[in-house]
């Protein structure tokens, strides 16, 4: 993992589309280890790729299994009867839990000399329970650092012959399902009695569908013990297809009901058998709609745009809950989610990592033991109008679009996914984005895939070509905000010559535009408090502006400002690389101009109307100048880029430029 590594999502307009979804990584490790000890072939379909699934194909293979891969996400797996035919080994599994806890159970019953090892985290993950239970078999296991957690030294052990074994329930239900997978290597009757109240009983579903699958039916009583019957075998089923993964369905339909929807994840559904399909249930409560097939699920916007808060236990969901806490963001009043204490064993301490970064956007969060409180900023609080979906309501001062900042993803790849939905609030950095690849290596791919960003209209252009008056018309056309670029470049030199700074001082100017409070109220600018006249379209603040503009520092500190302009319901921007730097994924991009000659004459025009004193040879001069610095200079020069359209105005009127800007982006509109 490579922490300083980063992506910024730009702020997020609505969600549609659809999606399928990768396989399940619950369901894929369980296959993949029951097809190991099943006697015979069988071909797994749809499996998930990515890290968890990687270590555990990586270990079965250490251990002598046979694994080939068949293309298009299925693989034949020769299964060895549960006598794995590598006798002494060393497994590195991550921090995969989900082949870690299995793989400990499976080799302590197994007969021979193995060691198993993670990630630091891995290490700081408790297992003892498991061990506890193992060792109540019979199983020869010892912890090779600290007394509880892994790294594990297994060796051939003399298994006793008791009919039963207890193993708590309330820490991680991987332990039971561990359990339940190695008893059949046995061969005799074991019962599992359940310590404590179970959490996270779908999983335990799931393992008890898989084992039925390969064969073994476990018998039950409730949620309290569990006994595999002497003379259990696996058998191979022959071909299994993995459903999709239901927990990575939940940031997509969060994303539909957050953003309007429909969005409609495929390859789980009704006849899903993992519990965290039951998470679209839960978002139903907050008001999204919801439609479900067998294999499929949707989800829309709730009917009055507005998701509402809900108080949960989230036993049930113990993944799919974290995207509810990101979920809660957008909606009105103050979600509880309650009965999360596992979160605090999972890849990383998910109550802290969640409240710590939901504060970061807003939020206000209270963490407890085993709970989360978030109050996100609902619509009202801010006045948004009804007709909008829930995106954008975070509070507009939260943008964290700063490149000292961001979301940590704590080297957890749910939090990386949940906090991808942050951004239909604001424009967000995700810091580590390849945590995903734990369970989702392609998600950012899809996600944008399934998602639209706040539109910009770029229109970049050389002095006086008419961009901002075009962009400004265009702006009120569409009901969009409007950001004229240039004027920042001219505070920065209204503000440098007002404190004495030297117009190529870099760093000083860098530092004063960083610093500069600007507030643009209609017509008006205000500038550190003070309002800014018309000094600010003389030619002498211009060509101070085209000085300062020419330096790399002040251009990197004034990014980030000008990116928080686009917000909701859209942007339309005019300046210089409004296109190629600023907002480079802009849904159109005008590159606008006329002859220096008619420019010359229209700023002669605009300053005479403004009772200012100007010469047409004079204003010429200048703006030949000027197109010479800002086309010639290393930082973001002004040039046509190629996915620009040429608007050149010379011989149209402003009414003329508008429509030209106003079909160009019909055709390009989301
Ligand atoms: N197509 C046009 N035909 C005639 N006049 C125009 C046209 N477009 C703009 N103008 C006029 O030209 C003048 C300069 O336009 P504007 O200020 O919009 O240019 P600009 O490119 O934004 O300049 P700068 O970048 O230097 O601020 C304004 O008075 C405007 O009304
Ligand atoms: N995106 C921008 C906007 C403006 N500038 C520079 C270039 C100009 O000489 C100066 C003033 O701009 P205007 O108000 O005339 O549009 O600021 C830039 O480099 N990049």
């Amino acid at each position: 993992m490579n922490p300083s590594e980063f992506i910024n999502l730009p702020p997020l307009l609505s969600a549609r589309g659809s999606v399928r979804l990768p396989g399940s990584k619950s369901i894929s490790n369980r296959v993949l280890l029951l097809a190991a000890l099943s006697g015979g072939t069988t071909i797994v379909r749809d499996l998930l790729r990515s890290d968890d699934t990687d270590r555990m194909l990586e270990g079965l293979q250490t251990l002598g299994v046979t694994v080939e891969s068949l293309g298009n996400n299925a693989y034949k797996v020769t299964g060895c009867g549960g006598d794995f035919p590598v006798k002494n080994a060393e497994l590195f599994l991550g921090n995969a839990g989900t082949a870690f806890r299995p793989l400990t159970a499976a080799l302590a019953l197994s007969g021979g000399s193995y060691t198993l090892s993670g990630v630091a985290r891995m290490h700081e993950r408790p297992i003892g329970d498991l061990v506890d239970a193992l060792r109540g078999l019979g199983a020869d296991i010892a912890y090779l650092a600290n007394d509880g957690f892994p790294p594990l030294q297994i060796k051939p052990a003399t298994l006793s012959g008791a009919a039963s074994v207890s193993v708590r329930g309330d820490v991680s239900s991987q332990f039971l399902t561990a359990l339940l997978m190695a008893l059949p290597l046995l061969g005799r009757t074991v019962t599992v009695e359940v310590i404590g109240e179970l959490i996270s009983k779908p999983y335990i579903e799931i393992t008890l569908a898989m084992m039925a699958r390969f064969g073994i039916v476990v018998l039950r009583d409730g949620w309290k013990s569990f006994t595999v019957a002497a003379g259990s075998r696996y058998v191979a089923p022959g071909e299994i297809y993995v459903e999709g993964d239901a927990s990575s369905a939940s940031y997509f339909l969060a994303a539909g009901a957050i953003g309007g929807g429909p969005v409609r994840v495929e390859g789980v559904g009704r006849g899903s058998i993992q519990g965290d399909v039951r998470f679209a249930g839960e978002l139903a409560k907050m008001g999204a709609q919801i439609e479900m097939g067998d294999n499929w699920i949707e989800a829309r916007a709730p009917v009055n745009g507005k998701l509402q808060a809900i108080d949960l236990d989230c036993n049930h969901i113990p993944d799919a809950a974290m995207t509810l806490a990101v979920a809660a963001l957008f909606a009105n009043g103050t979600t509880t989610l309650r009965n999360i204490a596992s979160w605090r064993v999972k890849e990383t301490d998910r109550i802290h990592a969640m409240a710590t970064e939901l504060r970061k956007v807003g939020a206000l969060v209270e963490e407890g033991a085993d709970y989360i409180r978030i109050t996100g900023l609902s619509s009202e609080e801010l006045g948004v109008s009804e007709n909008r979906s829930a995106a954008s309501i975070l509070n507009p001062q939260s943008s964290i679009l700063n490149p000292a900042a961001g979301i940590d993803t704590y080297d957890d790849h749910r939090m990386a996914m949940c906090f991808s939905l942050a951004a239909f609030g604001n424009a967000i950095r995700i810091n580590d984005p390849r945590c995903v690849a734990k369970t989702f290596p392609d998600y950012f791919t899809e996600f944008a895939k399934v998602t639209q960003s706040v539109p910009v209209i770029a229109i970049d252009g050389p002095s006086a070509s008419g961009k901002g008056t075009v962009a400004q018309r265009v702006a009120n056309e569409l009901g969009f905000h409007y950001l004229d670029s240039g004027a920042l470049y001219r505070l920065l030199a209204t503000a440098a010559m007002r404190d004495g700074v030297a117009l190529d001082d870099e760093v000083a100017l860098a530092g004063l535009a960083s610093r500069m409070d600007i507030v643009f109220k209609g017509e008006q600018i205000w500038l550190d408090g003070a309002p800014v006249g018309d000094e600010l379209r003389g030619e002498a603040c211009a060509a101070g502006a085209s000085k300062v503009a020419a330096l790399h520092q002040v251009r990197a500190a004034l990014l980030a400002k000008q990116r928080d302009f686009r917000k909701a319901p859209g942007l339309v921007t005019d300046g210089r690389d409004m296109g190629s730097v600023v907002f480079p994924d802009a849904t159109l991009k005008i590159f606008l101009t006329a002859s220096a000659q008619i420019r010359a004459e229209r700023r002669y025009k605009q300053l005479k109307e403004k009772g200012m004193d100007a010469k047409i040879a004079d204003l010429l001069q200048d703006i030949r100048a000027r197109d010479e610095r800002d086309t010639q200079r290393s930082a973001a020069p002004l040039q046509q880029y190629p996915d620009a359209s040429l608007l050149d105005t010379t011989t149209l009127d402003v009414d003329q430029a508008v429509k030209f800007v106003l079909n160009g982006y019909q055709c390009k509109a989301p």
